[in-house]
């Protein structure tokens, strides 16, 4: 099917490195990484298990790939969709940790010498938690106890991992890419591919990634769909330094005396209230310290701070009502709260240059944990549907379905059809925030997807509801994904032109401003 032909062209795994030589960047990480295989060679190590951890997309999984191809050892991979259970880690990798491969001592296809080990690789380790992970974290504790094969956990924070585990492996990070380094990656797929580009489109490509290759390579692709030419112009910058107008904003909700002023410089950022509230949340004590009569830092707790938090503490229930209910028009209540709470609660005016800071790590990775949550919870609709695993799924198939999402009736279509709710439409469509167009899509969606159901069929039918599943079937009839990803190939040209054109249009949405 077209979708099959689309996903083996997807660029981030055509280029996946193949050798050691491939790898871009981290060299002391993988140095460190085939000095444990060298361990594992000559007897078992006394760290048996290795942690690859870092942010997504820099080589960690293809660390994983090449040490076992270029070592000759076996690969076997379990990853968040294989329901990671105590049982099923115990079975799994428990079985594979201590038999050794059929064709031990031998010498495989490609000629590499095999030692017979076999590479346990368990992705998002970090990650054990969840309902699909009930026990999982100290069947691994145990798998690494009794192993006699290596065993390589892949995780993002190192600090989702639990003390037990961590004692008993070897911990590697591995950084962000440099955008120098990711440079010439990008360029070389655009010579491979037939495409020229810029100088400076490749860099402002490679500078959006933020360190992340994967996202790079998948930029590239996005945006040379239908072109052999690209330059600056084409390259919509998504991330921008939020700095400078954050921090002008901040200065009006902690010493402004005009409630409409805060409002209106909150107004034009570019955050979701769920940022603006981790910004004033780090700062209050920050803006607001405890000095006596002389201007004197005395420590302790100045009650405006504690006021403050109240404000923000009450702020935080809508915050959590809106992800509970999906019922987005709570976000003005927070924004609101927010943004004038801090003014409100002052009992004094608070004078001189404050250097303002962004929210700390805990609360982004916080952040990014959730964001990691949310798209495997996506990877799981999506691999139940076309029966791919979870790795597939989550790198190969998101990118995918985003790409296709950019066109609105295959956003409503497949959004329909994997029951995406709210907050995974606004990842899938790369918004900031569920704007206005997220919010039309998602209505949109709900015929199909309540047409998939069931249970509403047999017990809960209402005048209603078979309306929709009627509307709804007469539209899937329509909208297959195989039609989907064949249209697409036609339309991509025509969908790029039409993409920048809705890109200009919701830019203006994306702001806090469509939320008072
Ligand atoms: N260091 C690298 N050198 C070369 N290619 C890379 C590197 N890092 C990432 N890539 C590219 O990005 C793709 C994804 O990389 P990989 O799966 O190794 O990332 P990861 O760090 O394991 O991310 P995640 O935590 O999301 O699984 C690769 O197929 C490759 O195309």
């Amino acid at each position: 099917m077209s979708a099959e032909i689309s996903i083996q062209t997807d660029w981030a795994e055509k280029y996946r490195p193949k050798t050691f030589k491939d790898l871009i960047g981290n060299k002391k990480a993988i140095h460190e990484l085939r000095l444990w295989a060298e361990e594992w060679e000559r007897g078992v190590p006394e760290k048996k298990a290795v942690i690859l951890y870092g942010a997504a997309g820099i080589g960690k999984t293809s660390s994983a790939a090449v040490l076992a191809a270029e070592m000759g050892w076996e690969y076997v991979e379990m990853n968040a969709g294989d329901q990671r259970t105590a049982d099923v880690i115990e079975r799994i990798a428990g079985a594979a940790s201590k038999t050794t491969t059929l064709f031990s001592h031998e010498t495989d296809a490609g000629g590499n010498k095999s030692s017979g080990k076999r590479l346990i690789v368990l992705d998002e380790a970090d990650n054990l938690h969840g309902t699909y992970d009930k026990g999982g974290s100290k069947a691994i504790a145990d798998v690494i106890d009794k192993t006699t094969q290596p065993i390589l956990l892949i995780a993002n924070d190192i600090y989702g991992m639990t003390q037990t585990i961590r004692a008993k492996s070897l911990e590697i990070e591995y950084s962000k890419i440099q955008t120098r380094s990711l440079v010439p990656v990008l360029t070389k797929i655009c010579q491979t591919e037939g495409i020229t580009a810029t100088e400076n489109a490749v860099l402002k490509i490679a500078e959006n990634a933020g360190g992340d290759l994967r996202s790079a390579i998948n930029d590239l692709q996005a945006v040379t769909v239908g072109k052999t030419e690209i330059a600056e112009d084409d390259i919509v910058v998504s991330g921008r330094d939020v700095k400078e107008t954050i921090f002008k904003a901040l200065v009006k909700v902690f010493k402004g005396h005009h409630r409409s002023e805060a409002l209106d410089a909150v107004k034009t950022l570019d955050e979701t209230p769920d940022d603006l509230i981790m910004w004033v949340d780090e700062n209050l004590p920050i803006q607001f310290p405890n000095r006596d009569g002389s201007g004197k830092d005395i420590g302790g707790t100045n009650p405006d701070v504690a006021n403050g938090y109240k404000v923000l503490s009450k702020a935080d229930l809508y915050l959590g009502r809106v992800r509970r209910r999906q019922t987005y028009r709570m976000w003005r209540y927070a924004s609101f709260l927010t943004t004038i709470g801090p003014m409100s609660v002052r009992s004094k005016e608070y004078s001189g240059f404050i250097k303002y800071s962004s929210p700390t790590r805990w609360k982004r990775l916080g952040q990014s944990r959730s964001v990691r949550n949310m798209r495997d919870n996506i990877a799981v609709k999506i691999s139940a549907r076309h029966r791919k695993s979870m790795r597939v799924s989550r790198n190969e198939m998101i990118p995918y379905y985003r790409r296709l999402m950019e066109n609105e009736d295959y956003a409503v279509a497949l959004a329909g059809e994997s029951d995406f709710d709210m907050d995974e439409l606004v990842y899938m469509l790369k918004a900031k925030s569920a704007t206005k167009k997220v919010q039309s899509v998602y209505e949109k969606s709900r015929f199909i997807a309540d047409a998939k159901r069931p249970a509403e069929t047999e017990f809960f039918k209402t005048p209603e509801s078979e309306k929709r599943s009627t509307a709804a079937s007469a539209d899937k009839n329509q909208l297959t994904l195989e039609d989907i990803a064949k249209k697409s190939e036609e339309k991509k040209a025509e969908e790029v032109k039409d993409e920048k054109a809705a890109e200009e249009k919701t830019k203006n949405q994306k702001s806090l401003a469509d939320f008072f």
